[in-house]
């Protein structure tokens, strides 16, 4: 409570239009009045206009509707399946992720939701950060419009395939031909070795023998199952007749004269290095980047290569529209923000003290203040409007991007975890939680069409009951598709990490903010990285047999990840 009264008593309950235009004083609410937002803050502060207030004032002329209504709020939490308490920490959590739920309420239109994103003509948009092309209609905040930040570790814009590019130059082998592949290696179906332009070249180049009677088609009855260990030459395709030298039960064949066989000695082992160097390339090229590495088995790689696109940034999907940049303001500090003045900070709800997240430690990294890793106050960072946008200012922390190597590795029974490659300091940051960005509507459909299957939702409600903000217009996160390292996060009952919401427009948008993972404490190297996907756990409440068991191990574990509270008459919550 203590936490969230950080945000809910900057929160004037009032409308901002009406005091900006002086008509009301601003209004003070108690800490455990019912939830307002900082927007109200912002107008009492806005009563000596400094030139980025008069465009707040401007953008409020103009019809924008930042007005509260704190009654709207409370309906809006009870029906919530996101996050079924008041408690705003409850935003946090990684919704179905946490409890595969199972309600049966929602309209079937998921299905195609969930697939919408493989078609590129119907892609929502991205929200770039200044990192790689912005050409995009749509943007989210001032991501868009500062180059001048530029990510020191940024990882690269996803290539989507194109739709074709999954095609039958590699097919599926039958049941029979995968009982004969079993126990070998499993990695040439195109499921597990998705195709793509270089394969289509070993196709034309003969690589795959192709039948003629019906026009010509690729013959699966004589698909090989094995590939030999090719030369670099023949990798990188460099010759017109290179091709990949295939062979069937052991027997070396010859593709063409132009391209003489290897006469390596092939091998499960050479075979397999071969099919993980080209999946690990394609997750390098469509994906991650440098800093995320993958330690898991080349069955799963394969199959995260094939349904995984890694984004460092929001996607925004149909119908999630963000403020314009141009409601965007900035801070007139200089260089450097002083944190007695700057007005990209938010007030303390109980004086005119502005909240100060960030410190600068001697060793010149920025991390969260001591003070602040207990709170739930919401962070407020400079904008690409401010002065100090260009500069190295301590106030620009998750817009540099993540700065920390880590590796998605597989836990056993948890599924795929994230660990840190190097050590991590208390307070440091880590990365944002990124995905798709749809409606609650879309969201749902999706959580339908998912049942009983691990889903990222994530919700975007930490400001629900602000002005005309409900929870039924509220966004969601869908981290399964298209996600960032910290989608791999698993929960632990004791973890290492949290989730705090930061907005780098002060909060201009209410509905569009970022989740950023800070460490709570040291984390040594090559540790699992973990948060609490249900930070507000009443302990006295029983354990839901119906929710997710938790397995992580710790001493003092809750038993579940999260209760089912979608559940028609569950009470566990
Ligand atoms: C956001 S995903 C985390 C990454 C996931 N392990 C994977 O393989 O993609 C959340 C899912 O991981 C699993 N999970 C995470 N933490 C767990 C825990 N402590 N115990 C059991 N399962 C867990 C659950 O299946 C949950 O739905």
């Amino acid at each position: 409570m203590e936490i969230i009264a950080n945000l809910r008593l900057c929160l004037q309950p009032t409308d901002l239009a009406t005091q900006l235009n002086g008509l009301s004083p601003p209004m003070k609410k108690e800490a455990d009045s019912s939830a307002v937002t900082f927007v109200s803050t912002l107008a009492h502060r806005a009563q000596s206009l400094s030139p980025q207030k008069q465009k707040q004032k401007s953008l409020l002329q103009a019809g924008f509707n930042l007005s509260t209504d704190s009654d709207s709020s409370s309906s809006a939490y009870q029906h919530s399946p996101y996050h079924s308490g008041r408690d705003k920490e409850r935003s946090f959590r990684v919704v179905s992720s946490a409890i595969p739920q199972k309600r049966k309420s929602q309209s079937a239109e998921g299905s195609d939701l969930n697939d919408s994103s493989d078609d590129d003509s119907s892609q929502p948009f991205i929200i770039q950060n200044g990192i790689g092309s912005s050409s995009k209609p749509q943007s989210f905040s001032s991501f868009e419009k500062k180059p001048a930040i530029v990510p020191k570790t940024p990882s690269p814009q996803p290539q989507f395939p194109p739709p074709d590019s999954v095609s039958v130059v590699i097919p599926s082998p039958s049941a029979a031909q995968r009982r004969q592949m079993q126990p070998e290696y499993k990695g040439i179906c195109e499921r597990y070795f998705p195709t793509g332009q270089e394969e289509r070249l070993k196709a034309q180049h003969r690589a795959y023998p192709i039948t003629t009677s019906n026009g010509p088609k690729v013959n699966k009855k004589v698909v090989p199952f094995t590939v030999t260990k090719p030369t670099e030459k023949e990798i990188g395709l460099k010759k017109p007749g290179n091709s990949l030298l295939l062979q069937r039960s052991g027997i070396p064949s010859h593709a063409s004269a132009s391209s003489p066989a290897t006469t390596e000695p092939i091998t499960q082992a050479s075979i397999a290095r071969f099919l993980r160097r080209k999946l690990r390339k394609k997750l390098k090229r469509t994906c991650g980047g440098p800093d995320t590495v993958f330690d898991i088995d080349d069955e799963r790689l394969a199959d995260l290569s094939a349904n995984f696109f890694f984004v460092s940034e929001y996607r925004l999907g149909p119908g999630v529209s963000p403020v314009g940049d141009d409601f965007l303001a900035g801070c007139d500090c200089g260089t450097t923000c002083d944190p007695r003045t700057c007005t990209c900070l938010i007030d303390e709800e109980d004086s005119n003290e502005l909240i100060v997240a960030y410190e600068r430690l001697e060793s010149g990294k920025v991390v969260l203040r001591k003070d602040f890793l207990d709170r739930k106050a919401m962070i407020s960072e400079c904008s690409s409007r401010c002065l100090c946008a260009k500069s190295d200012c301590w106030n620009h922390v998750i817009q540099r991007g993540r700065q920390v190597r880590l590796e998605v590795f597989d836990t056993g029974e948890r599924g795929l975890g994230l660990r840190c490659l190097e050590p991590v300091i208390m307070g440091q940051f880590i990365d944002c939680y990124f995905g798709e960005v749809i409606t609650k509507k879309d969201a749902d459909a999706r959580e339908s069409a998912n049942e009983n299957q691990p889903s990222y939702l994530f919700s975007l409600d930490w400001l629900i009951g602000n002005g005309d903000h409900t929870y039924e217009d509220s966004y969601v996160v869908d981290g399964q598709k298209f996600g960032a390292a910290t989608r791999f996060i698993n929960h632990s009952c004791n973890p290492n990490c949290k989730i705090i919401p930061v907005s780098i427009n002060r909060l201009t948008d209410q509905r569009l903010y970022y989740l950023a993972f800070f460490a709570i404490r040291d984390i040594p190297a090559n540790t699992e990285l973990t948060f609490d996907y249900h930070p507000n756990w009443d302990g006295s409440k029983q354990v839901d047999p119906n929710a997710v068991k938790c397995l992580c191990g710790e001493k003092d574990c809750r038993g579940q990840l999260w209760p089912n509270t979608r559940k028609k008459g569950n009470n566990y919550e």
